[in-house]
């Protein structure tokens, strides 16, 4: 039997395709140049108007990316909106100002992959020595903001980011969850089965047990101060390796062996971005305080009863001595909602009256943990 009807197109070949995806990005990059051109203006207007209007706009970055996601229509994956339209608007914004924010250094630690995830690669990272010399770069205004770890795989909560804050008139202006990716990083010339010592900072190394004795069983593990220290430890040693983060090869010249080495999924470290002005309410928020107290029967459930009386949902709660006077104790509140929404005011009203003195850390926009 023979068929009739319109001839079927031929499909189109590899080298055609590639011509159409070419011609694409020559048009992406057009529109990027255009947009680039349009920021720079709107940089020069903020400069005109308003000289002390802030370059870098949260709540507008926010907007543009919410609005992307909703008509996100496919095959281009909505989860890929973000980073790509981050990176866009952080390159934008350097032609404005380039935003400056202080981290917890060295170069290549943690708080730096914080950084490039929340800003961009456009912003200046600038690695601080202490959580307290973070805070300081703020407060003196060296830059606009600083990224500080609050809660991490290796270390718990982070004590002297809360204590810093005690002594601070910062606030958090957003929090940064950041999914623990490990990855083992060799010479560049060494094969895995010749590594003979794996470096890591203790946490890290109890996090990858199972992989190490699965893929290196050869390898002694010891122990480094910090992941960064792991590095440069493995750097030294010719038969050595590290387990770091992925941008620790880049800045000690090592290669990356595997990636995604840590044993449990889930594990997550949570930044708080800190700045000199309030967050705006973004809807989904959540507020960080601290209640002081005088220790005494019950002191719990006087800082509790008024949440629970305005219906406010309480997501952490971790009390330590204030340091200042003895026997006065600082409870580390996480609720959910802005600091501007009634429940949360009215019950922040309640808790002042029942305390020795309740210091507001900030209300910022509730990240979700990111997807591996
Ligand atoms: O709308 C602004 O105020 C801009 O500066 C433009 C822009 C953008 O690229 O869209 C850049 C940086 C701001 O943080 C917000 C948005």
């Amino acid at each position: 039997m023979t068929t009739s009807g319109p001839p079927t197109a031929a499909p189109r070949t590899l080298v055609e395709l590639r011509t159409l995806i070419d011609a694409i990005d020559e048009r992406i990059l057009a529109l990027l140049n255009e947009r680039a051109r349009i920021a720079a203006e709107v940089g020069e207007h903020k400069r005109a108007a308003q000289p002390s209007a802030p370059f870098h706009v949260p709540a507008r970055e926010r907007e543009i990316l919410a609005r992307l996601e909703a008509l996100a229509a496919g095959p281009f994956p909505r989860e890929a909106i973000r980073p790509v339209f981050q990176e866009i608007m952080s390159a934008c914004l350097s032609l404005e100002r380039p935003l400056r924010v202080a981290f917890l250094g060295p170069e290549g630690a943690f708080s730096q992959q914080a950084v490039k995830y929340q800003f961009g690669l456009s912003a200046h990272a600038l690695p601080q020595r202490s959580i307290a010399a973070v805070f300081h770069a703020v407060e003196g205004g060296q830059t606009d903001y600083g990224v500080v770890p609050v809660e991490s795989a290796t270390q718990g909560v982070v004590d002297p980011t809360l204590d810093a804050f005690l002594e601070s008139e910062l606030r958090v202006v957003a929090e940064i969850l950041l999914p623990l990716e490990l990855a083992l990083l060799v010479h560049h010339d060494v094969d895995r089965a010749a590594v003979r010592r794996v470096y890591a900072q203790p946490e890290l190394l109890r996090q990858c047990e199972r992989w190490l004795s699965a893929n290196l069983p050869q390898a002694t593990p010891l122990v480094a101060s910090s992941a960064t220290e792991a590095a440069r430890l493995a750097r030294e040693d010719p038969e050595g390796a590290a387990i770091a983060p992925d941008v620790a090869a880049r800045l000690f010249d090592l290669r990356i062996a595997a990636e995604g080495v840590q044993d449990a999924g889930g594990d997550a470290t949570r930044f708080w971005v800190l700045g000199r002005k309030p967050s705006t309410r973004s809807g989904k928020d959540r507020t960080s305080l601290v209640v002081s107290v005088k220790d005494g029967p019950g002191v719990l459930l006087r800082v509790l009863e008024p949440l629970a009386r305005r219906g406010v949902n309480l997501t952490r709660i971790e009390s330590r001595p204030t340091g200042r006077r003895a026997w006065e104790y600082a409870f580390f509140l996480d609720l959910e909602g802005h600091e501007t929404d009634e429940a949360v005011a009215a019950a922040l009203a309640d808790l002042r009256a029942v305390s020795a003195g309740v210091k507001l850390l900030g209300s910022y926009p509730r990240a979700e943990p990111l997807a591996r």
